[in-house]
Order: C-alpha cells, then structure tokens, then sequence
C-alpha cells in the first residue's frame, strides 16, 4: 500500500479559524511590498526629487482607483449592513462634507513635491504597468465572489507598518518632504486597521469551505502582486536601467 504523502491531502479540509488567519499572515510576510528595494530606497533617503516625483504621481492611479473597486464591490452587495461599513472607505478616499478625504491629501502631497495637479490628475505621465496593475485590482474585485473580493483588500493587514516606516523615513531623509506632505499617510495609520480587522473578521466568517478559503489566501498573494509589479515597474523605469516608456514622466523635464 502506497503511503499517502501530506501534500495529496484532501483540499476539502477546512482551516482552522487560526490556520486560516496564519496562512494571509504568511503571503504578507512572504511578499508584501515592503520588502521590495524600491520601498527601501524611498524610504532610506536614496532617491532624487525626480524619482519620488515619479512614485508620487504612479501611486496616484492606485489611490484613485481604490473608492472605484469599493463602489464595485460595493455594487455586488445585498446584505445592507455590509453596504454600510464598505461605504466609509469611499468617503475616506473622496472625501464627505468638510472631510476632503485621501485623495485630496494624495494631492497635497504630489503638490508639494512640486507637480502639477491636472498632470497628475490626468495620469498621462503614469507608467503602462501602473495603469494595468490598478485595473487588473478593480477588475479582480468585479469579478471574484464576494468573499475573495473583500480578501484582496487584506494587505491593508500589512499596511501600517510601511506607513510608519514611510512617516519616519522620509521626513528624515528628504528636505523637501514635511509633516503636510505626510498627512495622508499619517491618517492612513488609524483607518487601515478598521478596515483590515473588518474584512478579516467578514472572511473568516464568509468563506465556509476550503477552496473558498484557499481562494481568500491566493487573493492576498493576487493583490501583493498588483503592489510589487507597480514597484518594479518603477525601478525598472526610474532606477535601473532607467527605460522610462515613450511618453511616461521624466524627471526634471516639462511633462504636461
Ligand atoms: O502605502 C502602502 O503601502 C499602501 C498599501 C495598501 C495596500 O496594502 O493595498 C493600501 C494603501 N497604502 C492605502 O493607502 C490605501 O488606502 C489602501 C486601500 C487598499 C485596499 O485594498 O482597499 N489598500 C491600500
């Protein structure tokens, strides 16, 4: 008789709650984008105005495609109480009221690294990859079900640490990067965890067989991926070995 080796287990076997919970931790601590080097040269003060310019202006895709994958998300939910809690994160990205919101801080913060807003606004300058990186996320959120959707969210688990490393490292190393320029990211500090507790609380409760928990974990990696190919693609372009795509930003150049 052939002895059954672990890894021909039955995938049906459910995690545990705490199995479950480990296995996303680990896809962060595997491959979230902290360890990427572009992170470690933005944060560590070795990069040129120019450079964190182009980082800047690339990540405004991602911040202003976050409320249009919630409001997809948002679209594909029957459960009342769930549209509810979702709806506060497009109202802390576009702001509500007298609250302007993160994307206008993600505007204060391009602003003071000395580049024009319709520039920015108008994405014309963002790298090819960033642009299909953001989208494939809004996209995925579209299209998964509904708990896999709510787990891609989960690298917000991993957020905060990047965020007070970014906090400190920058307002160290640049000279043209103060506590205004910060702000969003200092707000970022209270909101991800709510909203990562959240949808780590929805997924463990939602996702009741294991290949809808396998899928939740693969979301995770899925997302990590959507955050670690815009980095690269910035290296790649503004580091080494320097191709910037026809059209992209370049640094220190008229670029409207
Ligand atoms: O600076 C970062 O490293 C970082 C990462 C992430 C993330 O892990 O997706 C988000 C943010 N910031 C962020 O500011 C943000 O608003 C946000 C929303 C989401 C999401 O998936 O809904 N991720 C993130």
């Amino acid at each position: 008789m052939s002895e059954r080796r672990f890894s021909e287990a039955p995938v049906t076997d459910l995690m545990t709650i705490d199995e479950f919970d480990a296995a996303i931790r680990a896809v962060g601590a595997e491959r979230y984008h902290d360890k990427h080097p572009f992170h470690q040269l933005l944060h560590g003060g070795h990069l040129s105005k120019g450079q964190v310019q182009a980082w800047a202006l690339n990540r405004y895709c991602y911040q202003s495609a976050v409320p249009r994958k919630d409001a997809a998300l948002i679209s594909r939910v029957h459960d009342r109480e769930l549209r509810r809690e979702w709806l506060h994160r497009i109202h802390d990205h576009d702001g509500l009221g007298d609250e302007p919101g993160g994307i206008e801080r993600w505007l204060v913060l391009t602003d003071g690294l000395g580049l024009d807003r319709e520039y920015v606004t108008s994405m014309q300058g963002a790298l090819p990859a960033t642009r299909f990186a953001v989208e494939a996320y809004v996209q995925f959120v579209r299209e998964q079900p509904l708990v896999v959707a709510v787990a891609s969210s989960l690298t917000e688990l991993f957020a905060p640490k990047i965020h007070k490393e970014r906090i400190a490292g920058m307002l160290e190393n640049y000279d043209f990067i103060d506590d205004n320029v910060m702000a969003y990211f200092k707000r970022r500090l209270n909101q991800a965890p709510r909203d990562a507790d959240f949808a780590l609380d929805y997924i463990k409760r939602n996702a009741k067989t294991r290949p809808e928990q396998d899928a939740c974990v693969e979301a995770v990696r899925f997302k990590c991926n959507v955050l670690w190919v815009q980095l690269d693609a910035l290296h790649h372009a503004y580091v080494e070995p320097g191709n910037i795509p026809p059209g992209a930003f370049r640094p220190g150049e008229a670029n409207d």
